[in-house]
């Protein structure tokens, strides 16, 4: 499988709007959007709204890229046939399981291609292999019968993904100087498990702050609740912005 050069965003900072009301949700990147590089929509919207809600929330931040988060995982064949099926969105990045094995990677990355070819897309969907869920730990990794450790795991994953066509992977913080360290700087490494200091965990196990990720590697940082469960995302979005900025020029001198 041919490599792929994978896009790369000034901003990295992509806000997760998870909500099933499209108002809200575009209400929410209207508010984020001078400070963020881009919206990501995932489960809860799409499955509530579907195309449509995609594009109402597109209206809202026309110069932001869209991350579409649905985090694909069946056998090849349909994969390929749901990739197809959002490819006229347009999105920058595409999330399937990396654990869906070699051929359905391949079957993915080769639909996002053509299906762009096919529609005059210029840049087609990077598709992006999430690894391990930023929700798990070792402990529960134990409990579905995967044993070691779960960076393990992420290493194993990520060398499939990128062996197999995908851009890069989903990952988390606590992970990215291994993956550096194994596989460079080229793949792609978009990164959920992001909580400003003072920002409550919920079900994130394996997190890390807006800085000490972007430092270790991100090149996309995804964050959700700290924002739209803000009193002021529009704040509390460019809080984060400048605390990434600032890891950057900390890292640079
Ligand atoms: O391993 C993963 C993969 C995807 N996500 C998604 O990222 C956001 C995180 O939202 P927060 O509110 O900041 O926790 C959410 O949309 C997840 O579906 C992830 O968290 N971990």
């Amino acid at each position: 499988m041919s490599k792929i050069t994978p896009p790369r965003f000034d901003n990295p900072l992509f806000v997760a709007i998870d909500t099933t009301d499209a108002g809200r949700a575009a209400a929410l990147a209207r508010a984020v959007a001078s400070s963020a590089g881009g919206i990501k929509l995932g489960l809860e919207f799409f499955m509530a709204n579907g195309a449509g809600g995609v594009h109402a929330v597109r209206a809202a931040a026309p110069d932001l890229p869209l991350f579409l988060d649905l985090k694909f995982h069946d056998i090849p064949n349909t994969v390929a046939g749901a990739v197809r099926a959002v490819a006229p969105l347009a999105p920058a990045l595409l999330t399937i399981h990396a654990s869906g094995g070699p051929a359905m990677i391949r079957a993915a990355r080769e639909a996002a291609a053509e299906a762009a070819d096919r529609l005059g897309i210029a840049t087609p969907p990077a598709v992006v292999a999430v690894t391990v869920l930023t929700s798990l730990d070792d402990t529960d990794l134990m409990s579905v019968g995967q044993r070691g450790p779960s960076g393990d795991q992420v290493l194993r994953l990520t060398d499939t993904a990128l062996a197999h066509g995908a851009a890069g992977v989903v990952c988390a913080p606590t992970e990215l100087v291994r993956l550096r360290g194994r596989f460079g700087a080229q793949p792609l490494m978009v990164v959920p498990g992001i909580r400003p200091a003072d920002a409550a965990r919920g079900d994130q196990k394996r997190v890390m702050t807006p800085a000490e990720a972007r430092s270790a590697g991100a090149d996309v940082l995804v964050v959700g609740r700290p924002i739209t469960g803000a009193d002021d995302p529009a704040d509390a979005a460019a809080r984060i912005a400048q605390e990434i900025a600032a890891a950057e020029l900390t890292g640079a001198a």
